[in-house]
């Protein structure tokens, strides 16, 4: 057997095992024959493999590279790139068969992404199944979710990771992962990694893109949370019902033991009432019927108090560090997420109330003003007017809203949110988000079409900076700030270029430059 080729991986290594499995590639041929009858192999098999990807850039010496059909191309047309950075073998379909280099071993099968996610699991060793898994869905609140439940239990002294939007954390070390759910072959090597660091629960986010694309597949979620439903992604689901079948599908018993499910939520509700396989509780933050619910309900400005009241007279006093009645849903699907894996709920309650924020969502930035700045990653209409509403008692003064979308994304979203930020803020200030490769001013105008007519003073002011300054400069005592659509984000994408932008920093350095 041949071992992979040396100085092939590049350093450091993100997101790998420190020891990664060394499988024979025969012993992986045999098991994909027997899981996929459509399989057919091209030697020579005598090599070692060590892991798996899917794009040429994420390649490292020993890995089998995944060929696999997308939108743009066929990763076939990347192979030589894949070979270069180190790949041993192929998995591929009958295209990228025909289009192989000759002396690379391949594995050719009809459809390499329908058994991706469980040949990328078994590859490392099933490491999922060692893991308590707590997969969150919907449209807003899963990266709220995953990271209050995370940090409570690591806080709780629960060794605990967190997969998402905002990034990666393994027992409290960042690794950095581009989209919110990664593909499968990231994934799994994840959970390989976070095995080895004797990870106790994994509260990951799960995308309406990765149930279609296969992501998730080789993990079965011990608890699967649905928080809510809403206009989405209409650019990559044909609509709103494609949309919520996607995401249902995490509540098969493929895919989850177990659900939580919002019923103060529409979708929510439908979903209980037809998801018959898996066994679901339900929960309201809004005093709804359900199996667990917040009562008593406190929510200030800086936070919010409540009690979880849940099955057989569970009471237990919870507190969530970050305002808006949303954020109380989020708090107590985190903490019943948790209970529900097993973790005793006062500890992790108690560590809640006592941890911090999430990045990026409705964080204040605080340079000694006499008014409010927050920055929040709404960034699609019910998140807009979630974060408005939550923002307005917290209002002595005028509410400003700056607000752009981002291009290349669902253009039927921006006169919506338009519509909804001139009905509920005082001052709207529309801008750019990420244009990327879509005409600016054209994303601004498709914004202020649905803005003007509403209560609203409005105006257009394109560069993100110098919107920033204008609602900063315009601010007053007891005013409040709402810098929307960005979050965490620490760029800012224009014709293919990231350029450095971290909403935070720029309203950090307005605010000094004010006084
Ligand atoms: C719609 C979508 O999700 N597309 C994903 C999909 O792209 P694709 O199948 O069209 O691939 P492609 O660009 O045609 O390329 C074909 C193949 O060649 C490979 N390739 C391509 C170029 C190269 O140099 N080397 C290489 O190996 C690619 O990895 C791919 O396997 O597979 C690619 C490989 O992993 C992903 O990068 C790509 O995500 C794109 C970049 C993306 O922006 N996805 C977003 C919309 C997304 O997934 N978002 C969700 C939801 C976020 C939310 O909740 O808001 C997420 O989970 O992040
Ligand atoms: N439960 C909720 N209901 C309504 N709006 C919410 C809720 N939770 C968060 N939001 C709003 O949505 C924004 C994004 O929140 P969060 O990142 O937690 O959701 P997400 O589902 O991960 O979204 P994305 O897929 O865009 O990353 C927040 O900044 C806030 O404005
Ligand atoms: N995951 C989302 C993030 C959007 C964030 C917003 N700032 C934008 O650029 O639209 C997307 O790629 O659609």
């Amino acid at each position: 057997m041949t071992d992979p080729p040396p100085g092939t991986s590049p350093a450091p290594p993100t997101g790998r095992p420190l020891h990664p499995p060394r499988r024979p590639l025969t012993e992986l041929a045999d098991w994909l024959t027997s899981v996929d009858p459509t399989t057919s192999v091209r030697g020579p098999l005598d090599v070692a493999v060590t892991g798996i990807a899917l794009a040429s850039q994420r390649v490292q010496g020993g890995d089998i590279y995944a060929a696999v059909p997308g939108s743009r191309a066929h990763g076939i047309e990347y192979a030589a790139d894949a070979v270069d950075a180190g790949a041993v073998a192929l998995l591929t379909d009958a295209h990228g068969l025909a289009h192989a280099p000759r002396d690379l071993p391949v594995l050719r099968v009809e459809s390499p992404r329908a058994v991706l996610g469980r040949f990328a699991a078994h590859l490392y060793g099933e490491p999922a199944r060692s893991l308590r898994m707590l997969g969150v869905t919907g449209t807003q609140g899963k990266t709220t979710t995953t990271r209050l439940a995370e940090s409570a239990l690591q806080r709780a002294g629960v060794a605990s990771a967190v997969v998402g939007t905002v990034g990666t954390r393994v027992a409290g070390e960042e690794i950095k992962t581009a989209l919110t759910t990664p593909e499968a072959p990231d994934l799994h090597a994840l959970f390989a990694m976070m095995r080895e660091r004797g990870v106790d629960t994994c509260a990951m986010e799960v995308s309406s893109h990765a149930l279609v694309l296969g992501r998730v597949d080789g993990v079965r979620f011990d608890v699967a949370v649905f928080t809510n439903l809403g206009r989405d992604h209409l650019d990559f689901h044909t609509d709103l019902e494609d949309y919520f079948r996607a995401k249902a599908s995490l509540f098969t018993p493929e895919r989850c033991v177990q659900g939580l499910v919002n019923a103060d939520d529409e979708y929510g509700r439908r979903l209980m009432a037809a998801a018959r396989d898996v066994p679901l509780q339900s929960f309201s933050a809004t005093g709804g019927k359900a199996d667990w619910r917040a009562e008593d309900v406190e929510v200030t400005a800086a936070g919010s108090r409540f009690t979880v009241a849940g099955p057989g007279g569970i009471r237990v006093d919870a507190a969530c560090p970050l305002p808006g009645d949303f954020n109380v849903a989020n708090a107590l699907a985190a903490l019943v997420g948790c209970a529900l894996l097993g973790h005793d709920l006062e500890p992790v309650a108690r560590a809640m109330a006592e941890g911090g924020g999430v990045p990026g969502r409705l964080e204040r930035v605080d340079a000694g003003q006499d008014f409010t700045v927050v920055v929040d990653y709404a960034h699609k209409p019910d998140a807009v007017t979630a974060a408005l509403a939550a923002l307005r008692p917290l209002t002595r003064g005028r509410l400003i809203v700056v607000l752009g979308a981002g291009g290349e994304r669902d253009h039927g979203k921006r006169p919506i949110m338009g519509e909804i930020a001139a009905r509920m803020a005082d001052v709207v200030i529309v801008t750019d988000d990420n244009p990327r490769g879509e005409e600016a001013a054209s994303i601004r105008a498709e914004i202020l079409s649905g803005a003007h007519g509403g209560r609203a003073d409005v105006v257009e002011v394109g560069d993100r900076r110098s919107a920033i300054r204008e609602a900063v400069g315009r601010a007053a005592a007891g005013d409040v700030v709402l810098v929307a659509g960005k979050g965490h984000e620490t760029g800012q994408e224009v014709a293919g270029e990231v350029h450095p932008f971290d909403d935070r920093e720029v309203v950090r350095a307005e605010l000094e430059a004010l006084s």
